[in-house]
């Protein structure tokens, strides 16, 4: 039977400032899907691996089926599909691990059945798997996953997705706690209103980043990676948050900010060994709280998802 294995990236959602409209990819890992072709209808998630049990084989809560079965629906097909995933990051980390899993099956599927579409079209049916795994149709971890680089969401509706420049010598260190924090929850702790005060400033701070990206200006990149909108709300719910952001620019990075909705922390930094120390540092001051991290590198993965292998 005609097989594809696609490979999605893990990704950083809101990069401080752009809480669900801006995101970027990393090189450090990612989820793969195999799909095989079914001679009946219907999407059978036969394995999971990688995920220590606890994720879903019911086809309508896995992303990748989710994902799957809304194209299907587009294209009014009722082709059946066997589903292997292969869980390459952590879940609940900040790092779009339901993204990862619905745009590596999307991409696999696409190809499975002839490229029927563009690769930014995937995206509506990546949104609606967001929806079931952490309650909100957010798409700034499935648009970068998908498309690679830094994107900007810049509407939902319609969705109008843009692929932004990535300045050479840009890295990212991740920093990842050894806990779970569900999306949904730290979801759960942001405001519904914003004083216009911060409206103000977070507008301001997107706008610089974007200028600092086309720009290649690390100066006004490190300037804007600032959020008042919802790393307040959240830096509650991790613990050590602000003792280990003045470690991190103590060391030399440019900004930091929450992975996605965390545990999770990034920073940017231009050149790799200043990334390293900027690792290194965030290591030594969650250990003094007594937690233990994971340190990940990474430059911007540009190339977004893709097909690993097609028989
Ligand atoms: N393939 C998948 N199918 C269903 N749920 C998934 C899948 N992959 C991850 N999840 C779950 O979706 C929830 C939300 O994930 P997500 O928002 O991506 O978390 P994070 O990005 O913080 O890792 C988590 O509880 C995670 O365990
Ligand atoms: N914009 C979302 C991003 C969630 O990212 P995840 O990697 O934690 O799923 C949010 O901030 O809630």
């Amino acid at each position: 039977m005609r097989s594809v294995k696609a490979f999605a990236p893990a990704t950083v959602a809101n990069v401080s400032c752009g809480f669900d409209i801006l995101g970027f990819a990393i090189d450090a890992m990612g989820d793969t899907v195999e799909l095989v072709l079914k001679d009946e209808p219907g999407l059978v998630v036969v394995s999971i691996d990688g995920d220590g049990g606890k994720l879903p084989l019911e086809a309508e809560k896995n992303t990748c089926a989710v994902a799957i079965q809304a194209m299907l629906d587009e294209l009014d097909s009722k082709v059946g599909m066997n589903i292997y995933l292969t869980k390459g990051l952590p879940l609940g980390s900040g790092m779009g691990s339901s993204a990862a899993s619905a745009v590596a099956a999307l991409a696999a599927a696409n190809r499975l059945l002839g490229d029927p579409f563009e690769k930014k079209d995937l995206l509506p049916f990546a949104i609606a798997a967001e929806k079931v795994a952490c309650g909100a149709g957010h798409a700034d971890n499935v648009a970068p996953s998908l498309l690679g680089g830094f994107v900007l969401v810049r509407d939902y509706h319609p969705l109008d997705v843009i692929k932004l420049p990535v300045p050479q010598g840009l890295y990212c260190t991740l920093l990842h706690p050894h806990y779970e924090l569900k999306t949904a929850d730290s979801r759960s702790v942001l405001r519904d209103q914003i004083p216009m005060k911060h409206a103000t400033i977070q507008s301001g701070n997107v706008a610089g980043l974007i200028a600092g990206l086309y720009e290649s200006d690390f100066e006004l990149i490190s300037r804007s990676l600032r959020d008042v909108i919802a790393e307040p709300y959240r830096a509650v719910l991790l613990p050590g948050f602000y003792e280990v952001r003045e470690a991190l620019k103590s060391a030399g990075a440019l900004g930091m900010g929450i992975s996605g909705s965390g545990p999770t922390l990034f920073a940017l930094s231009r050149g790799k060994e200043t990334a390293e120390a900027v690792g290194e540092a965030g290591k030594k001051m969650f250990s003094k709280i007594g937690l233990e991290v994971d340190v990940y590198f990474s430059e911007i993965n540009t190339q977004g998802a893709y097909i690993v292998e097609e028989k």
